[in-house]
């Protein structure tokens, strides 16, 4: 996904990407197995199990150059964390173009990362290949990655035994020494305790300084005020505002007070809060 960018520079055109949203709760097996030959139907026809898909993004178009802090912000369901899994390859276009240049480090999904079974240990091994770290340069990373983690001798246990802020704090120290060109961060930080959060905040800061772009979608407007110069609103699958961040969340603070209000540029109404429930990949 290089596409000749420099390193660093994000490119992406008028990306849409729709979801298929499946709702099987409360079916019984056997309403499963004969499910296919007898559906029930809603008024107009469509089966009420199968809504139709979800239009996630619809022609968000964003440049981003190299060493850009670039936050996004929206309400919920307003397509944040699919422009990032995009921007990081997890998820395909159903058309636009998505163009990174030099080394992504992603934090997005936890659960999609890791091997359950494996040991925070081996998961790090196994992380740094998928970056495309030989297994010597993880080796030569590895301890200041376990320090970074400061699991102590959790490392060595499966993962299934870990907290969700234990999972945090292994996925952000593979990423802490990743030396990445692109970091792509999703919320992830709110979940570990405020200790870690300030220094997973500090080891961002830095990776800035030393030439990283930023994406960080988060929904701590404090903490976007602190790490981004630039911010990204999109409501309903659109970019609705996109400048630098002081303006871009003043017009976002005014859509929160007035939760019904249309964002000025979406041309849409927003998406109700938990339309997400029951997601479905139709990727996967
Ligand atoms: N894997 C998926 N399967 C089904 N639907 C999905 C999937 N991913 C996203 N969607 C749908 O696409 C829309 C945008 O979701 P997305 O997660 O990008 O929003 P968001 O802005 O990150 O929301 P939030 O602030 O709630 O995390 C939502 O309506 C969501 O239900």
């Amino acid at each position: 996904m290089s596409g000749g960018l420099e390193a660093g520079a994000i490119r992406l055109r008028d990306a849409t990407r729709a979801f298929d949203v499946r709702i099987d709760s409360g079916r019984t097996l056997k309403e499963v197995l004969v499910g296919g030959l007898r559906r029930r139907s809603a008024p107009g026809g469509r089966d009420p199990r199968h809504p139709p898909p979800v239009q996630a993004l619809r022609g968000v178009s964003l440049d981003i150059a190299p060493r850009e802090t670039v936050a996004i912000v929206g309400r919920n369901g307003a397509g944040k964390s699919s422009t990032l899994r995009v921007l990081a390859g997890i998820v395909p276009l159903d058309s636009g173009s998505v163009e990174i240049g030099g080394r992504v480090a992603a934090l997005l999904d936890l659960a999609a990362g890791f091997s359950r079974d494996f040991s925070g240990r081996e998961n790090i091994v196994m992380g740094g290949a998928l970056y495309g770290l030989s297994r010597r340069e993880v080796e030569e990373r590895m301890e200041a990655m376990v320090a970074f983690s400061e699991l102590g001798d959790f490392v060595d246990l499966p993962l299934k035994t870990y907290s969700t802020g234990m999972l945090v704090r292994l996925a952000f120290a593979i990423v802490a020494e990743l030396d990445a060109d692109v970091l792509l961060i999703d919320e992830v930080l709110a979940v570990g305790d405020g200790a870690f959060q300030r220094k997973c905040e500090e080891r961002i800061a830095q990776q800035v300084a030393g030439g990283s772009t930023l994406v960080l979608v988060s929904h701590d407007l404090a903490l976007i005020e602190r790490t981004c110069e630039r911010t990204v609103l999109l409501d309903n699958g659109r970019v609705a505002a996109d400048g630098p961040t002081a303006d871009v969340l003043a017009e976002y603070r005014h859509v929160l007070e007035d939760a019904s209000a249309p964002v000025r540029g979406s041309g849409a109404p927003a998406v109700p809060a938990g339309a997400d429930a029951d997601r479905q990949d139709s990727a996967s």
